[in-house]
């Protein structure tokens, strides 16, 4: 692993000193195991900690298929499905690999007792396998991680609709977390050369999604002047939510739970904030029961800060907890565009309010390949920015997927799996120097 380590950080290393240097037989990796999925049975969600069920092992390397590649990973980023990986909800991840490997010969490769997590990578191709003629060993990139056959023509228009669709160590094994990842060679992309590995690594998995999410017209199709309701905004999805709409000209309207954040979401160029937290809203009166007055009273607000409109989009995760309200304040004919349910998959809203108002809910997951590409370009172009936090060692993993279990992070947490220190890996001073406020405004907060 040093030599490979020396490789990338010589300036003089060529593609064929990556293609011919051996490969080690086993690398660092962090894991979940399938005899612990049962460790935390009996326990309430929050209690469930991520520190218990990660462990940093030695793994063997995957044997190299075709249209694959193996990639050196210098850096890698927390994704909260890593938190759902840990915590073995909704349901344990080994179903997922247990199912992959019943496809072919080459899944079964993933079908062992420990996963290998994490869909986030900046890091460097060490080798592809037969059929890739892109990329090559040496090749600086980040991964996306959308993993798809492509066998049948259902994903032929929007890969995401690939009835073998899976995400990359969430739904297959040999994720991101590791010193060195198995990807499909159709989830690389150009590192962005004025960022550091950690900051290359950060945006992918979320910036993919709030792309789709927000941006694309397989998504909520935001345009100019849009009022977009956009729930966390300085976390990991609604951190690049935030940007896109201001980038687009559209007005954010940004839902956080501190002081810090606030200013956080100001510091990105957002002016309509609330905080959910000191203005105490309570869309539930009991485990049963939602508040309409209280709906009513979150629309008041938005109504304030828009100067009487309602918002045309809501950028929806948290669930159960805030669905009723984000149906509720939608305009007439407005969208609510959902990837997640953090608080509860079983949401209920009024549908009085989405049908005579003529709303539409949307749902929407991760992105195909193109969007993710075209993501990750506003981020090599420096429009959109990594708004990565803080950074871990690998040994810390479990820490840094607690933080965000816990919602104790802002924006991206981001893990250093080969590389040494952070900072490393910038190709481009010149662009970085340009923006370089705005690549650290999330730092250390
Ligand atoms: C990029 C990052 C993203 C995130 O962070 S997202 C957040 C994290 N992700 C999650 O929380 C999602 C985790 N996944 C799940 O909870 C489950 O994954 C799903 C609920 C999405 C799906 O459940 P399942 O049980 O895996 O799938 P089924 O489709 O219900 O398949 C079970 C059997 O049911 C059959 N079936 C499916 N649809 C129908 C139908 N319409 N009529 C009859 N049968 C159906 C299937 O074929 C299959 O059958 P057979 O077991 O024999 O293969
Ligand atoms: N389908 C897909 O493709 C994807 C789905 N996801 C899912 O989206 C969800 C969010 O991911 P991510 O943004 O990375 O996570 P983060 O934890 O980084 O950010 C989520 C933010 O949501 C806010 N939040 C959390 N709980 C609630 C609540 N009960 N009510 C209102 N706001 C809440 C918090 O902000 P604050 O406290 O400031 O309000 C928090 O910072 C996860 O469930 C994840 O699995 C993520 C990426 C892709």
């Amino acid at each position: 692993m040093k030599d490979i380590l020396d490789a990338i950080q010589s300036p003089d290393s060529t593609p064929a000193d990556f293609a011919a240097m051996p490969l080690p037989e086993s690398y660092r990796a962090i894991t979940v195991h399938k005899d612990e999925t049962e460790m935390f049975a009996g326990l309430e969600t929050r209690d469930k900690d991520p520190r218990k069920s990660i462990h940093l092992d030695d793994v063997a390397l995957p044997e190299l298929g075709p249209g694959e590649a193996l990639v050196a990973v210098m850096a890698s980023s927390v994704n909260y499905n890593s938190v759902w990986t840990s915590i073995f909800e909704p349901m344990s991840t080994f179903g997922f690999l247990e199912r992959y490997g019943r496809l072919s010969e080459l899944t079964k490769r993933h079908d062992l007792p420990y996963h290998i997590i994490g869909s986030d990578l900046a890091g460097v191709v060490l080798r592809t396998g037969p059929g890739v003629n892109s990329w090559k060993p040496g090749d600086e990139v980040v991964a996306h991680c959308l993993s798809v056959e492509l066998e049948s023509s259902d994903g032929h228009n929007d890969t995401m609709l690939d009835p073998e669709q899976r995400i990359w160590g969430f739904e297959t094994n040999f994720g991101g977390l590791a010193e060195i990842a198995l990807v499909k060679s159709n989830q690389l992309m150009p590192k962005p050369g004025h960022l550091s590995w950690e900051e290359a690594a950060a945006p992918g998995l979320v910036n993919s999604t709030a792309y789709r999410q927000l941006v694309s017209r397989n998504g909520a199709g935001m345009k100019q002047g849009d009022n977009v309701l956009i729930w966390g905004a300085s976390g990991g999805l609604g951190s690049y939510a935030t940007q896109f709409a201001l980038a687009g000209g559209a007005n954010p309207i940004c839902v956080v739970s501190s002081d810090q954040k606030a200013d956080i979401c100001r510091a990105m160029g957002a002016e309509a904030i609330i905080d959910r937290n000191a203005e105490g809203y309570k869309f539930w009166k009991d485990e049963n029961n939602q508040d309409p007055k209280e709906w009513k009273r979150f629309g008041k607000r938005i109504r304030e800060l828009t100067g009487g409109e309602d918002v045309d989009i809501v950028f929806e995760h948290p669930g159960r907890e805030t669905f009723g309200a984000s149906v509720y304040v939608t305009r007439k004919g407005g969208t609510i565009v959902t990837c997640a349910s953090t608080s509860g998959y079983n949401h209920e809203y009024d549908n009085r309010y989405l049908w005579m108002s003529l709303k539409r809910i949307i749902g929407s997951h991760f992105a195909n390949y193109r969007e993710a590409w075209e993501a990750n370009r506003l981020i090599a172009k420096g429009k959109i920015h990594p708004t990565l936090s803080k950074v871990y060692s690998l040994e810390e993993t479990g820490q840094a997927a607690y933080d965000v279990h816990r919602n104790l992070h802002q924006g991206k947490v981001g893990v250093l799996c080969l590389a040494p220190e952070e900072g490393l890996g910038v190709r481009d001073e010149e662009m970085r120097a340009k923006h370089i406020d705005a690549i650290n405004r999330f730092r250390n907060i």
